[in-house]
């Protein structure tokens, strides 16, 4: 008998699914709202020209392809931390901060849920927001660590749960580790105000809980990369030693290239030393150390003066194409004469929307109009274009009038 014969067939990714169904539609009309990554007005994917500015640099040095280190390029690990963090936070001339160069922000998650696994000495629970991006669940799951929820859609508002979230997270057990999308949340769109932030901040140190930042969108939010790290900043300055990730596929367009940083901020410089010797000994036996060839690019870009404001115009222009869809849409719906409440596709911020659309009414879109979006009814933002808003509308208001 074959050694794989027990190998059962694995369900479909339904995020990739929705592509592969889409693929296959002949209708020229055909709009694919499901892939998380984003495109230009004219549907394409979209590099940025601060990145084939960096690549030319880096390619006319005749760099040599040396390992990495394990906690990979340094020049990128620190201006990786300073822009999450802000330059001139303490937690970074104090030397209390390690960040380590990882495969994007999945490597960055499954290395933090690793070194959770093994060192955290609370609950082996860790709490993400109901719902969070798909792959939160396998990521901590596989590393060995409990997945708990608190309450963070309201479905009725298509908004923030704001009510339900504190009273959950106030039931949370002290130590748990608690997961909080910075900005732009996958895949509701919704996030807490600045005034709510400071509520569950000062809840979460009520409950002695280890806050887990997933910052996958700084800039690609709201345009502003210093406004999209408030919470984190915030955070910090309130005293609470914070885990995050950080993702360059979105706001560098290096999706491909996987890019990203994983930070512990601890109590001392000492403790930073030892906390990174571990990450460092546990990274050795997974991949030993990362690709060097997007670190080099993205540490270009944030260390060379006029790439860094290229990239600040660059990504506040691709957020901004975002916004402008998002009032497009609505206006596009009340042309269509829909009397529904729409406010939320404006107040949602981010690559995705959360449409509030029931899975028959999905199903609707994609059997009658060739829309293609996931069962939950969220949108990739980024698949509307000003050339299919208005047809996007015409359709979404054809299966909610
Ligand atoms: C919240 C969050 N964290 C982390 C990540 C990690 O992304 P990466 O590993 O590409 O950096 C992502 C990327 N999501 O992918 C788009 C989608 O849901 O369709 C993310 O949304």
């Amino acid at each position: 008998s074959s050694w794989w014969g027990g190998v059962q067939m694995g369900p479909p990714d339904p995020i990739l699914g929705v592509s592969e169904a889409f693929k296959k539609d002949s209708n020229p009309k055909k709009m694919n709202l499901g892939v998380g990554a984003y495109r230009d007005d004219q549907g394409k994917p979209f590099v940025l020209s601060c990145v084939r500015k960096a690549e030319a640099i880096i390619a006319s040095k005749q760099l040599d392809k040396e390992y990495l280190g394990i906690t990979g390029l340094g020049e990128f690990t620190k201006s990786c931390a300073q822009l999450a963090f802000g330059a001139d936070n303490e937690v970074l001339k104090s030397g209390r901060n390690i960040t380590v160069q990882t495969i994007s922000g999945t490597g960055s998650l499954r290395i933090g849920a690793n070194f959770l696994a093994r060192f955290h000495g609370g609950p082996r629970d860790v709490y993400l927001p109901k719902p969070s991006w798909g792959n939160h669940t396998p990521i901590f799951r596989d590393a060995g660590m409990q997945l708990k929820a608190y309450r963070y859609y309201d479905a009725s508002t298509c908004g923030f749960d704001f009510k339900g979230a504190l009273e959950d997270i106030s039931k949370i057990p002290e130590q748990s580790v608690i997961l909080l999308h910075a900005c732009a949340h996958n895949p509701t769109g919704v996030d807490p105000k600045p005034e709510q932030w400071k509520e569950i901040s000062d809840l979460v140190k009520k409950r002695n809980l280890l806050p887990f930042f997933d910052m996958a969108y700084q800039g690609f939010a709201s345009g502003d990369i210093n406004r999209d790290a408030w919470a984190v900043r915030y955070f910090i300055e309130q005293g609470h030693n914070v885990l995050l990730s950080q993702s360059f596929a979105k706001n560098m367009g290096l999706y491909g290239e996987r890019v990203g940083g994983f930070s512990v901020v601890c109590s001392d410089a000492e403790e930073a030393k030892r906390v990174e010797s571990q990450i460092k000994i546990l990274i050795r036996p997974i991949y030993s150390n990362p690709p060097m060839n997007g670190a080099r690019i993205a540490s270009t870009i944030l260390n060379t003066p006029d790439l860094y404001s290229l990239w600040l115009e660059e990504v506040h222009g691709m957020a901004n194409r975002i916004i402008k869809m998002r009032e497009q849409l609505v206006a596009g719906l009340k042309k269509e004469g829909s009397s529904n409440n729409w406010q939320h596709v404006i107040d949602q911020i981010g690559m995705f929307c959360f449409t509030g659309l029931k899975p028959e009414q999905v199903e609707r879109l994609t059997k009658e109009f060739s829309v293609y979006m996931t069962k939950d009814g969220r949108i990739s933002m980024a698949g509307i274009s000003s050339g299919n808003v208005g047809y996007l509308a015409q359709a979404i208001h054809a299966v909610t009038k």
